[in-house]
């Protein structure tokens, strides 16, 4: 078991440049798998879901030269071989249902393993996709422990879908079929993230042309030659929330290189119903301490304080757990809502060995009653990247050793995680026990 060991109480302070959002990065590698020309991909993350990707890519015969002290990944799938028999997938990642469009476009055959599960947060559904790979044409059959996913006439067909539900990698491997497919596709319903933004604007650079790009439609011109280029990744806004989080929680001062500030006027609001004041100058974001964490009071008598987490642009579900730790320190009584996952906040009873007082109101509401004094603890992460992170917040804005153990979903999404708390001052490291 892996743990991160904190000896917390210390004030955050310093500057951070973050990293590329993973969720960005993800369906970008398997989307290089629709060219046949070279590709220079700039600000590639060195975390586990990447390197679980460039080890297929490598398996299928692809050139992969990946210099992880600059983040500049060179990317050459021309001579491949899928074998539908030998090839697994990567699994504990929901990013791999992604590399069946570019599979079925270049083999005519993907298989996926029944476990692309990813953070346990509840029942992650994969009938949404399967739905698109109908549509685009393809067959699906069940085998041991996978699906075999087979293009009718080993080629997609376009076609027009709306979803029940804004799902971010649905509507990427939307777009990935569309854009294999030729002639146009349309979907209705689509998420529109920052990171399916971005991916989208990676398809662009290859070639695609994609109208409606950040809105719920979504028109994808498919079926042209792509092209190869080069791309560099924007910053992570889920690691900026992280470490303006850290400096706020632990009443620092962090300030975070921040290129997209226009995304974060409801992030900001957020923070400041925990009265935090985050400031954003000259491409960076800062939290100053602003006096103590407190819960702003609704005018409306007899309501709570809420955040409710939804598909964007609502407040991002996955930041969700990091506002829940600022909610445990803030003084006063906050609710959050998760609108996304059902049964996502069981973690929470975690909490209480610290001494928080939380109250699970349903599957998808949590009540904090904030602000009482905590204590050092050890506690047990799931397998979510932002709750190892959530819990950890509170460990650092206590004084005294804590731990967390099974911490390493964090090394999914944010590389040099424990550096760049040493560089804000933060006395912590991985430990490992059988
Ligand atoms: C690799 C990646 O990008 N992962 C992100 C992606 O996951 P992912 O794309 O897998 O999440 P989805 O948006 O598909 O699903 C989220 C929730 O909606 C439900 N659902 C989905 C489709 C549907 O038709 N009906 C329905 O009810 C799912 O069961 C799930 O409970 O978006 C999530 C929501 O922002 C984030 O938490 C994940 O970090
Ligand atoms: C839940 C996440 O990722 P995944 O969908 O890959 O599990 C996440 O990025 O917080």
């Amino acid at each position: 078991m892996t743990s991160l060991v904190v000896h917390g109480g210390t004030p955050l302070r310093g500057r951070i440049i973050p990293s590329a959002n993973k969720n960005a990065v993800l369906p970008v590698l398997c989307a290089t798998l629709l060219t046949c020309e070279p590709l220079r991909l700039l600000g590639v993350p060195d975390i586990t879901d990447v390197r679980k990707i460039l080890e297929i890519f490598r398996t299928l015969g692809s050139d992969v030269k990946m210099d992880h002290a600059t983040g500049t990944l060179e990317l050459h799938h021309h001579e491949t071989v899928f074998d539908c028999a030998r090839h697994r997938l990567p699994e504990e990642m929901r990013s791999s249902i992604m590399l069946v469009p570019p599979l079925l476009a270049r083999f005519g055959v993907a298989r996926l393993e029944d476990n692309v599960k990813g953070c346990t947060l509840g029942v992650r559904e994969i009938d949404p996709h399967v739905e698109v790979f109908r549509r685009f044409g393809s067959q699906i059959e069940r085998a041991e422990g996978s699906l075999v996913v087979r293009a009718a006439n080993g080629s997609l067909t376009p076609n027009n879908h709306w979803l029940d539900y804004a799902s971010v990698t649905t509507t990427e491997n939307f777009v990935l079929c569309a854009a294999a497919a030729k002639g146009s596709s349309t979907l209705t319903n689509a998420a529109s993230e920052p990171h399916v933004q971005e991916f989208c604007r990676f398809m662009a650079m290859m070639g695609v042309r994609i109208d409606g790009l950040g809105t719920s439609r979504l028109t994808v011109h498919g079926g042209g030659k792509l092209n190869g280029g080069e791309f560099r990744f924007d910053e992570d806004f889920h690691e900026i929330t992280t470490f303006l989080a850290l400096g706020a929680i632990t009443r620092g001062d962090v300030i975070v290189r921040n290129s997209a500030p226009e995304t974060f006027p409801l992030i900001d609001r957020t923070f400041e119903k925990f009265g935090v004041k985050i400031t954003h100058e000259d491409g960076w974001s800062r939290v100053i301490p602003n006096g103590p964490l407190k819960v702003q009071t609704p005018f409306t008598s007899n309501v709570l304080t809420k955040v409710e987490a939804a598909p964007w642009p609502y407040f991002p579900v996955d930041l969700l757990p990091i506002f829940i730790a600022l909610g445990v320190r803030a003084q006063g009584n906050a609710m959050f809502w998760n609108k996304v996952y059902d049964g996502a906040l069981g973690w929470t009873g975690e909490l209480s060995k610290f001494g928080a007082h939380v109250f699970s109101s349903d599957p998808h509401r949590l009540v904090t009653f904030g602000g009482n004094p905590l204590s050092p603890a050890v506690v047990e992460s799931p397998y979510i990247i932002r709750v190892a992170i959530a819990l950890f917040m509170v460990a650092a804005s206590i004084e005294g050793r804590s731990e967390i153990r099974n911490a390493t979903p964090i090394r999914r999404a944010h590389p040099n995680f424990v550096e760049n708390l040493r560089s804000l001052g933060v006395r912590v490291e991985w430990t490992s026990e059988e």
